[in-house]
């Protein structure tokens, strides 16, 4: 296994230093005769990020992506690892699909694949799938989500809930009270009227949260909140984690950064669910990521594609490719918060998923050589035709963003290497 020195790297923005792998870890001897070195002057590390909501598309949608090409744009966004949604086709519902899914991901060998299994069957609200069967599988699932759906029904949300207890597992709601939302189209206000599009009010989120953290407190079970979008939403989460229930949240970069004006241009490139938000939201959003109210930056990378997208609002799927911007938007919007980005972004999801190797501490000697480097002067314009992802669909085309990944390694091994994967 090659050696590698970083020669000038700045941990979390510390003063520069050599960083040394050896055998896959990090080494405080001196690399040896052989060791690849990388000049690393001005560039950043960080423990490799970790996305919590990546959809990768297969089985079943392998033309908007696999799990091969999205393990590709997770690289070249600086993840080391990504959970990987459940509403695929077939649903991965049951231990065979979450095998499947976890097997290409150790064929690809880029990033951690870690598949995120359904509630419930086919994602259809009506009976529980078989959690235990998927929890005992090779792919050992730890974290349970319908997202694209809610799991609308108290009754089997308070059982998936006690279900995963006994393993410690999660729930992982995407809250969206269906009843709130028929026909919605964007986010309810003052834009959706202007426009005359059914709107999806704020309220449809706030309300299946304020019922989920009830009953994960009654439960005494864990609860993750995905892609939080509005500022009411985060006042709920407030008050439940001072009372000590265990629920953490993620948000979007997306939501850190567009609002719904956006839909005025009738690009479904903006339609995404939850929908943009207003800028009122966006503030509380930031806010909460810095006090830790929302414990997590998860992309919801859902690439589609063309005839999904490029079609007239209506018609369109919601949902955004985020792998490959997220660190640079998040940038964007916390400016070089170093230690706050290895939270959010690499950390703390690494810590929800329950991924050992992954959100670990670069200073410590011993630890996994599993890490990004970033140049954070570097200024990139994005242009759709270089992402690395399968999909198109990014908000960003055209936008300069700051932040640019120049290396990832994964357990010692480059997956990302002057900017470009490796395989
Ligand atoms: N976010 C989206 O707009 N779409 C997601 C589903 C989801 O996360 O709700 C998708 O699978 O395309
Ligand atoms: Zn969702």
């Amino acid at each position: 296994m090659t050696a590698y020195v970083m020669k000038g790297v700045s941990l979390l923005g510390a003063a520069p230093r050599d960083l040394v792998v050896r055998d896959g870890r990090i080494a405080d001897e001196p690399p040896g005769a052989g060791a690849e070195v990388i000049d690393a002057a001005g560039l950043v590390a960080l423990p490799g990020l970790v996305d919590l909501h990546t959809h990768l598309r297969e089985p079943g949608r392998e033309d908007a992506e696999t799990v091969e090409t999205g393990s590709r744009a997770a690289a070249a966004g600086g993840y080391t690892a990504v959970c990987a949604m459940a509403n695929t086709s077939p649903v991965a519902d049951t231990a065979g699909v979450v095998e499947q899914v976890w097997r290409l991901g150790r064929e690809a060998g880029l990033v951690d694949v870690q598949p995120i299994g359904a509630v419930t069957v086919g994602l259809a609200g009506r009976q529980l799938a078989e959690l235990g069967a998927m929890a005992t599988s090779a792919a050992q699932v730890r974290i349970f989500s319908d997202d694209g759906h809610c799991v609308a029904d108290p009754r089997l949300m308070r059982r998936a809930l006690e279900y995963v207890k006994a393993f410690d597992g999660v729930i992982a709601q995407h809250a969206e009270e269906p009843r709130l939302t028929e026909g919605a189209q964007m986010h309810e206000g003052e834009v959706s009227t202007r426009l005359g599009l059914t709107g999806w009010p704020a309220v449809a989120e706030e309300a299946i949260i304020a019922r989920d953290v009830l009953l994960a407190e009654h439960v005494g079970s864990r609860l993750h909140v995905c892609h939080v979008s509005t500022a009411g939403s985060v006042e709920v989460l407030r008050q439940a984690k001072a009372r000590g229930v265990r629920v953490t949240a993620e948000v979007t970069p997306h939501h850190l950064l567009l609002t719904d004006e956006l839909a005025t241009s009738y690009d479904p490139v903006y339609k995404v669910n939850p929908p943009l938000r207003t800028a009122s939201d966006v503030r509380a959003l930031r806010q909460a990521l810095i006090d830790g109210v929302i414990d997590v930056v998860a992309t919801d990378h859902a690439p589609h594609a063309v005839e999904d997208k490029e079609c007239e609002w209506a018609y369109a799927r919601p949902g955004m490719v985020g792998l490959e911007t997220a660190l640079p938007v998040v940038l964007s919007v916390l400016g070089e918060q170093w230690e706050l980005i290895a939270e959010r972004m690499s950390r703390a999801p690494a810590r929800i998923a329950g991924l050992a190797g992954h959100g670990g501490d670069l200073a410590a000697a011993g630890s996994p050589a599993t890490l990004t480097l970033v140049d954070p002067a570097a200024r990139r314009t994005v242009d759709p035709s270089d992402l690395v992802s399968r999909s198109r669909n990014t908000p960003y085309a055209g936008t300069t963003l700051p932040g640019r990944i120049v290396a990832t390694f994964l357990r010692g091994e480059p997956t990302v290497l002057d900017g470009k994967v490796v395989r």
